[in-house]
C-alpha cells in the first residue's frame, strides 16, 4: 500500500511515539490528523509539520480518547478535510497503576471506541474504502510486565482485540487490516516519569528499572519503522510485531479458527 494521497488519523500524536508515527507517515506522502489532549504541543507540532510537508498536510484536533463525542467530531472533521480515512493509529496511552480505571479507559476502551468510530468511515460494507488500523500495544501485551498489572491487562486486551478484529474483518469483508506494534521500552517522556506511577506496586520500582536495563531502550523511530511495515505490507493482518533492541519479530500464536 503506497501512502501518497492517503489520509491517516493518529491518536496521542503530539508527543513521543505518536509524534514519530505522524512524522514518518507525512514523510511518506500521507496527510495526517493529529489527535491529542495536549492543545499547545499539538498546535505547535501541526505548525512545524505543515512548514516541512506543505500547508494542509497536518491537521491538529484536540481530542480525548476517553470521549466518544470528541472522537466522533474529530473523525468527522478529518473526513471533511482530507476526504476519507485510510489509516488509523490507535496510539494514545498512559501507564498509571494508581489511577487504574483511567488506564483502562484510555488504553483499552479508547482503542475500542476509536476503532468502532473509524469503521463507520473505513468499512467497505458501509461504503468506505477499507484500509489499515494499527494499535500501539506493548511487549507488556505479550507477557506480563510484573510491576504494572493493569497496564499489562490493557495491552494484552489490545493485542487480543486487534487479532480478533483482524479475523472478523477478513471473514466479513470489511477490507480493513488490523495489526499491533509491541515495543519494549521506548525513549519518551512517559518512561522518564514511570516510577512515580506504579501505585500499589511502587515497592517494585527497582524491579521495573532492572527489567528496563535487561531489555534496553529503543528509539521512537524504530517503532515508526515497524508501523510502516504493518501499514504498507498488505499481507500483514492480525500480526503482533515485537520490537526490541535486538530487532523485530512477528509473534506466533495458537490458531483457534484455521
Ligand atoms: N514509552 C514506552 O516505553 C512504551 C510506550 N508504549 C505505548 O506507546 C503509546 C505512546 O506512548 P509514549 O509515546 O511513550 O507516551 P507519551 O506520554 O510520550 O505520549 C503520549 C501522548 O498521548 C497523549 N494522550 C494521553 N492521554 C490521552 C488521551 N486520553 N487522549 C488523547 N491523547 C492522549 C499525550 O498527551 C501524549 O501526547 C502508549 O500507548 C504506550 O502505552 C508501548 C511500549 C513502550
Ligand atoms: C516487559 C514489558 C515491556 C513493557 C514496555 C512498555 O510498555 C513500557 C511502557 C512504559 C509506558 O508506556 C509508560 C511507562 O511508564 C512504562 C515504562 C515503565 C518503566 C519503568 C522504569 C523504571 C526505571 O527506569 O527505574
Amino acid at each position: 500500500m503506497a501512502l501518497t494521497g492517503k489520509s491517516a488519523v493518529v491518536t496521542g500524536a503530539a508527543m513521543g511515539i505518536g509524534k514519530a508515527l505522524s512524522e514518518l507517515l507525512l514523510e511518506n506522502g500521507a496527510k495526517v490528523a493529529l489527535l491529542d489532549v495536549n492543545d499547545s504541543a499539538g498546535q505547535s507540532l501541526m505548525e512545524s509539520l505543515n512548514q516541512q510537508h506543505g500547508a494542509g498536510s497536518a491537521l491538529f484536533l484536540k481530542c480525548d480518547v476517553e470521549s466518544e463525542e470528541q472522537l466522533k467530531a474529530a473523525f468527522q472533521k478529518t473526513v471533511e478535510t482530507f476526504g476519507g480515512i485510510d489509516i488509523l493509529c490507535n496510539n494514545a496511552g498512559i501507564m498509571n497503576e494508581g489511577t487504574w480505571e483511567k488506564t483502562v479507559s484510555i488504553n483499552l476502551m479508547g482503542v475500542i471506541r476509536a476503532t468502532y468510530i473509524a469503521l463507520e468511515y473505513m468499512n467497505k460494507l458501509n461504503g468506505g474504502k477499507g484500509g489499515v488500523i494499527v494499535m500501539t500495544a506493548s511487549m507488556a501485551g505479550l507477557g506480563p510486565f510484573i510491576t504494572c498489572p493493569v497496564y499489562t491487562a490493557t495491552k494484552s486486551g489490545v493485542v487480543g482485540f486487534t487479532r480478533a478484529m483482524a479475523g472478523a474483518s477478513e471473514v466479513s469483508g470489511y477490507g480493513i487490516r488490523f495489526n499491533a506494534l509491541c515495543p519494549a521500552f521506548v525513549q519518551t517522556d512517559l518512561i522518564a516519569n514511570a516510577s512515580a506511577n506504579l501505585g500499589p506496586f511502587s515497592h517494585l520500582a527497582e524491579v521495573a528499572g532492572q527489567i528496563k536495563e535487561k531489555l534496553g531502550v529503543i528509539s521512537v523511530s524504530e517503532v515508526a519503522e515497524g508501523l510502516m511495515e504493518l501499514v504498507t505490507d498488505e499481507t500483514k493482518n492480525g500480526e503482533a510485531l515485537m520490537i526490541l533492541t535486538k530487532g523485530k519479530t512477528y509473534m506466533q500464536f495458537p490458531s483457534l479458527s484455521k
